[in-house]
């Protein structure tokens, strides 16, 4: 039998929700071969945690369960001694978008915990948070824990995956470009499609249904603001082998209109944004006028060192004018791919296609350790 391998999970939102019941799934699967128990499953302010490591059940009603009956959450110091307890091989699912703890991915590989996360935050903060990742981790043959971050990029589109295969065989990227937000391009696909015709949608409205969709962050205005897109292009032209300070040390275009960049929640934006359907509005006429349409995308130049987010004008013939729903496609220009680009293209925002990367994540963790 199979050693038993321990999974700690904090973030049960929408994509930690949909992880927990995948996991379960796999968990039921592979039982005959895999032995996995998750024994701690945490919110902001309350965790489930099984003393024994006996498995905890993963139900669909975690996070209302762990209100009910949960206790305080461990800090990451208690959590790491409580998995290093166990004896064994031990993963720690991180659901969240804090800072905080990504900050601590460093100390928890170092001791020997591998780490799967949709979470970008660590990977494309300040340049030292990614070095020290990185250099804690076991991935480049050091003694630390794996790990694995592919549903920061394009969800569970295999985007890292693929930079990642295309430079260890070899290859030279020269560029990068595409759609990176699930939620920029459900917005203009919705409010600016191709060929529109009567009444446009108003852009506000669209918002909020991408919001409801499980779209956004979990603060809308980080992906308006262009940040959550930059944030993705650090960590792909990082892996390009450039060197990116942090997700504001190139060009990054925000939609946030200026009077609610001062806001100070996420409802006071939400309930302020119908004001400025105008504005964004005149932009798509315009393009429109030209028999165009406006998208939000970026763009790694590997050779000049050139990244930059924001809007641009595409033909009504161009691929990125015709994606649907949340839809990502991601261009790697490459010196044996030559002019014809490598392209990956699907659902690039949602619980369930996340989730799925993130569980893919674990599945190569556990590969590499059972
Ligand atoms: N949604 C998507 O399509 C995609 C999301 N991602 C990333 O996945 C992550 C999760 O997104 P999503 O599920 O949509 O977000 P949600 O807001 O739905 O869920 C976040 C969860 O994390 C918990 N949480 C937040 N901070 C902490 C903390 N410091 N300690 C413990 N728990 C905490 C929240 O608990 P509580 O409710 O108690 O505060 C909640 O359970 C984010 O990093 C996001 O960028 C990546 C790709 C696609
Ligand atoms: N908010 C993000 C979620 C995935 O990274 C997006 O819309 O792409
Ligand atoms: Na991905």
């Amino acid at each position: 039998m199979a050693k038993d391998i321990k999974v700690a999970i904090i973030g049960v939102g929408g994509v930690g929700k949909a992880f927990v019941s995948q996991l379960s799934n796999y968990i039921k699967k592979n039982a005959s071969t895999v032995s996995v128990s998750v024994v701690y499953i945490a919110r902001s302010r309350a965790a489930l945690i099984s003393k024994d490591y006996s498995p905890l059940p993963l139900t669909a009603f975690v996070s209302e369960e762990l209100d009910a009956a949960g206790t305080e959450p461990l800090s990451v110091t208690d959590l790491v001694q409580f998995l290093k307890a166990s004896g064994g091989e031990a993963i720690l699912i991180d659901n969240t978008s804090s800072i905080e703890l990504a900050k601590t991915y460093p100390d928890i590989l170092s001791a020997g915990i591998h780490i799967a996360t949709p979470n970008k935050k660590g990977f494309s903060s300040e340049e030292k948070l990614w070095n020290d990742i990185f250099a804690a981790s076991g991935n480049n043959g050091g003694s630390g824990g794996y790990v694995f971050h592919e549903a920061t990029v394009g969800a569970g589109l295999p985007v890292l995956s693929t930079i990642r295969d295309l430079i260890e065989t070899g290859d030279e990227v020269t560029k990068v470009e595409g759609v990176f937000s699930g939620t920029m391009s459900f917005l203009f696909n919705e409010f600016a499609p191709v060929g529109a015709s009567g009444a446009p949608k108003a852009f506000s409205d669209v918002v909020k249904v991408a919001k409801d969709a499980g779209y956004t962050e979990p603060d809308p205005r980080d992906d308006l603001n262009g940040l959550d897109v930059a944030r993705k292009l650090t960590i792909l032209a990082r892996l390009s082998g450039l060197s990116i300070a942090s997700p504001t040390s190139f060009p990054v275009q925000s939609l946030i209109p200026k009077p609610l960049e001062s806001v100070s929640t996420s409802q006071e934006f939400m309930d302020g944004l119908p004001n400025y359907d105008s504005e964004i509005g005149l932009l798509a006429d315009e393009a429109k006028k030209e028999g165009k349409v406006i998208r939000f995308v970026g763009s790694i130049d590997v050779p000049s060192k050139a990244v930059k987010v924001g809007l641009e004008k595409f033909d009504f013939s161009h691929p990125i004018a015709g994606l649907k729903g949340s839809d990502n496609i991601i261009a790697f220009y490459t010196k044996r791919y030559g002019d014809r680009a490598l392209i990956v293209q699907g659902a690039g925002a949602g619980a369930e296609v996340t989730a799925m990367g993130v569980l893919s994540d674990v599945i190569k963790i556990i590969a590499r350790i059972k």
